[in-house]
């Protein structure tokens, strides 16, 4: 039976939620104060939800939340309130509560808002987990590929994965190349057996060789043992080999005859070595342009280039932008323990509106830094401060950009970097907590905001809006002076 826990200081309103969760199946836990229930939660980690009073003398509700961001407590959160103000509500809301209510709730209302929070939570936990159990194993469902141009990325993997032929992965840098091998081998024979990676822009030069075939002692000064290189790790799984134009020429000659022949040479081995390996490289420049200039034999080209996939860039397929930033909040807030269920309409619209040259890599770096600065329930511009200062240098850009020809030819990776969109338009629905100058907005704003969008919502009918708004009528009515909204309605209705 799912245990609950509820936090009240009044004894008999405790006792009537208790039994109201105890009738709908849930074991409750009761505690009458706010360090009292951190102690519980400290205890007693399987507490499938909390609901939480939000005044109470000793801890109130909000001191408990904040003790348990500050301990990484991840109970899901239901606020109950008496008369707390509609601030007290917001910020407990940005604060990650999963639902609030107003006492005494109607029984339905809290069974319900208790499953939804248990929802939340087990999903969460399932991010958590599955990410734990991933060790290699990848397959097309971990790529989001809406856009149709990555639809045919996910044929070409899938039918990569049926033999053992090279495959060329080209794309600028973080689209998601790597991404792309591990999904080709989780999908073959192969899955399962040794994926290696090997960075070759990232090996001093005179490395190269022994980092690939290994060596053996005494084959330089410093090679005090035999060492196996990439090429034995990977045996009978997969090589991937990143910036594989950046290989120095001479160690291309050995790529080439350890891929025709099947067969390494270690430095400082008198014997070949036999190696079953299936080789996938990536580059982010154009490999075809190197092989011209000379930079790249032109045989070892051909031989690496029998499959190519080519992953374009992001800002190519904003149709994936949404579930990618879905995927990465689940993630990093399972990850950091925060309760945070999505982003703003607002920030989504300024991320689809940046060019991304750094593809999804520099996106899932934003939404780590946002998830990790946010104390809200929803992303908001605000958490992107980078994306903001490089977004309205970039309007000036595009004026400047919209005056000059456009390019008729199609960009490559080599020339696409410094492309522009230039189909920017501001975003259309001004962020709810940011002011007009783009600083967080005064508590008392949001809420005469809200007071004026119940207001438009729901015609003009007061109870109405103080219903939605969940306070008394008396209550709104003194708020709309203190914000001169009564005024205003007059002179409307004048
Ligand atoms: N379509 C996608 N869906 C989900 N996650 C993605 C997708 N594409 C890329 N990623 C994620 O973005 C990050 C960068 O991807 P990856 O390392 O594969 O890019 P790359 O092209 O190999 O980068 P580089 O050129 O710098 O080596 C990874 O965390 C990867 O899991």
């Amino acid at each position: 039976m799912t245990r609950i826990l509820v936090v009240d200081d009044d004894p008999v309103q405790l006792r009537l939620t208790a039994e109201v969760a105890n009738k709908a199946g849930f074991k409750p836990l009761t505690a009458t104060g706010g360090e009292q229930a951190l102690t519980i939660l400290r205890e007693d980690r399987n507490i499938g939800a909390m609901i939480l009073d939000l005044v109470m003398p000793d801890l109130d509700g909000m001191g408990v939340m904040d003790a348990m961001r500050r301990e990484g407590l991840t109970t899901p959160v239901i606020i109950q309130t008496g008369n707390a103000s509609l601030e007290t509500v917001i910020s407990a809301m940005r604060n990650g509560a999963a639902d609030y209510f107003v006492k005494p709730v109607a029984p339905e209302r809290l069974v319900i808002s208790l499953r939804n929070a248990m929802k939340l939570d087990a999903l969460e936990a399932t991010i958590r987990a599955e990410r734990a159990r991933k060790s290699g194993n990848f397959s097309a469902t971990d790529m989001i590929a809406e856009a149709p141009s990555m639809a045919r990325v996910i044929s070409l993997c899938a039918k990569a994965a049926k033999s053992t032929i090279p495959v060329l992965i080209e794309g600028e840098t973080g689209v998601g190349k790597e991404l792309i091998a591990r999904i080709i081998q989780g999908s073959g024979d192969r899955a399962g057996k040794p994926f290696v990676t090997v960075n070759c822009g990232a090996i001093p030069p005179n490395l190269v060789e022994s980092v690939l075939f290994g060596h053996k002692k005494g084959a330089f000064t410093g090679a005090i043992a035999d060492q196996p290189g990439k090429f034995s790790e990977a045996h009978n799984g997969t090589l991937f080999l990143d910036e594989v134009g950046e290989l120095p020429l001479e160690t291309q000659v050995k790529l080439l005859r350890a891929l025709q022949e099947g067969e390494i040479e270690p430095v400082g081995a008198t014997r070949t070595e036999r190696v079953n390996v299936r080789v996938i490289s990536a580059t982010n420049r154009r490999l075809l342009n190197l092989a011209k200039s000379g930079e790249f034999r032109e045989d070892l080209y051909y031989r690496l280039n029998v499959f190519p996939i080519y992953t374009p860039p992001l800002r190519e397929r904003m149709e994936d932008m949404p579930a990618m930033v879905s995927m990465f909040i689940a993630r990093f807030a399972a990850e950091a323990g925060k309760r945070i269920l999505g982003i703003s309409p607002a920030a989504l619209e300024l991320l689809r509106n940046y060019d991304w040259p750094g593809n999804v890599r520099q996106l899932e770096n934003a939404v780590y830094r946002a998830v990790i600065l946010s104390d809200g329930a929803f992303l908001e511009s605000v958490d992107f401060p980078q994306i903001i200062a490089q977004a309205s240098g970039r309007e000036l850009a595009i004026k400047a950009i919209e005056a000059a020809p456009v390019a008729a030819a199609p960009t490559h990776i080599d020339t696409a970097t410094a492309r522009q969109r230039v189909d920017f338009t501001p975003p259309a629905a001004p962020d709810r907590f940011l002011d007009p100058t783009g600083e967080i907005a005064a508590l008392a704003e949001i809420e005469r905001a809200a007071i004026v969008f119940a207001i438009a919502h729901h015609g003009g009918r007061m109870s109405r809006v103080a219903r939605a708004l969940k306070i008394g009528r008396s209550t709104l009515y003194r708020k709309l002076h203190e914000y001169g909204l009564a005024e205003e309605l007059l002179s409307d209705a004048a």
